[in-house]
């Protein structure tokens, strides 16, 4: 089938979709290195073949020892294989949390193990077998993409980001509801239920990339790089949520209503706008591919610490990042604190 995605070889591109890709899965029970190592186990009754297909060193080891007890597989394997792969691509995909938003992004291109000498989980290798192997994970792949978290945002690629503070990963994700692209910044490594340093820090093209002080977004996304770097781990969610929400253009408008003396609530409103429309609860998706549960948040705006907590992530603690205050924008920071009750030890009056 055209643009198909084959695979086979762990170590080759969609290798993660292979039964022998290094990705641990819990029966409940017991954690078992591989899929393949799960899958040749329940082929028997006898325990301590179980448990030599358990302790062997790689997938090839336990595919082997299926191989070699071949006679002692239980009577009904035949009735019972699909539904134990079935559920070993589950724990797969669900419990190695990034492995099911790649899973999603494969989409929708035709999933084919390209086995040679398998014709029933693969496709016989010229097309001929059944791949029952693909069509059970384009089945998982079309459950996964309409179930929470995974289809609050679509994870797109990574690549290295080499910065003034360090190399950072980057992770490009679609929201698929309205197209806006988002970007999550990731430092060092973390096991599930660590708290990780983050900050959630919404597009300032202004503050971001133009030096402007009229706003404190600038000097708060290059604290937030030194506290990661410090600390050693730690991610940024780079949301593209310009103007709280309006646009950069909108954004520019409240800016004029401001230099006539609107402040940054009274200007949006005079707009027609809320204070803030952002939303974050497509975070929830993000930081479930990035295994983050649990966050220390590294902000001032009480909204972000209540809108994390509503989309489930625990932040255990708030991480004040009061930086960049200057005389161009005090009264702004003074409207977020009155306003927008904003925790900030703002010095001047409205
Ligand atoms: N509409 C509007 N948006 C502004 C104005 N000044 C800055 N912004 C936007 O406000 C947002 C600031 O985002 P953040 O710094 O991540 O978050 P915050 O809500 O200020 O809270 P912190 O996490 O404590 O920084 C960015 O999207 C800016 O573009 C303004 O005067 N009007
Ligand atoms: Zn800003």
């Amino acid at each position: 089938m055209e643009n198909s995605i084959l695979f086979y070889e762990p170590e080759a591109p969609y290798g993660f979709l292979s039964n022998f890709a290094p990705f641990p899965i819990n029966d409940g029970a017991v954690t078992w290195k591989t899929v393949e190592h799960f899958y040749q186990a329940q082929k028997f009754n006898d325990q301590n073949i179980v448990a030599q297909i358990h302790h062997s060193r790689t997938p090839a080891d336990a595919y082997a020892l299926g191989r070699e007890f071949n006679e002692q597989v239980r009577v009904d394997w035949h009735q019972r294989k699909e539904t134990v792969m079935r559920d070993a691509l589950q724990m797969k995909f669900t419990q190695n949390q990034a492995l099911g938003h790649w899973l999603v992004a494969t989409r929708p291109h035709p999933l084919v193990e390209h086995a040679f000498k398998d014709d029933y989980w693969g496709d016989g290798g010229d097309g001929h077998g059944k791949n029952r192997l693909g069509k059970l994970l384009m089945n998982l792949r079309q459950e996964l993409s309409i179930t929470p978290p995974y289809n609050l945002i679509h994870f797109i690629e990574s690549a290295n980001l080499p910065t003034d503070w360090g190399i950072f990963n980057m992770h490009g994700f679609e929201d698929p509801d309205t197209g806006i692209e988002h970007v999550a910044l990731t430092f060092g490594n973390w096991k599930k239920d660590e708290p990780v340093l983050i900050r959630l820090h919404s597009e300032c093209l202004t503050g971001d990339a133009l030096f402007s002080r009229r706003c404190d977004c600038g000097s708060q996304l290059r604290r937030a790089f030194q506290n990661i770097a410090q600390v050693g781990t730690g991610a940024i969610l780079y949301l593209r949520q310009e103007g709280r929400g309006i646009g950069l253009l909108n954004k520019i408008r409240a800016y004029h209503l401001q230099d006539q003396g609107a402040d940054t609530v009274e200007a949006n409103e005079a707009l027609g706008f809320a204070a803030d429309l952002r939303q974050y609860d497509f975070c929830r998706g993000i930081l479930h591919y990035l295994n983050i549960s649990k966050v220390k948040l590294m902000t001032n705006n009480p909204k972000k610490v209540k809108a994390l907590r509503e989309a489930g992530i625990n932040v255990v603690e708030r991480v004040p990042i009061q930086e960049g205050q200057n005389i161009f924008n005090e009264r702004y920071l003074s409207a977020k604190a009155t306003k927008l009750g904003h925790m900030l030890d703002v010095i001047a009056p409205i």
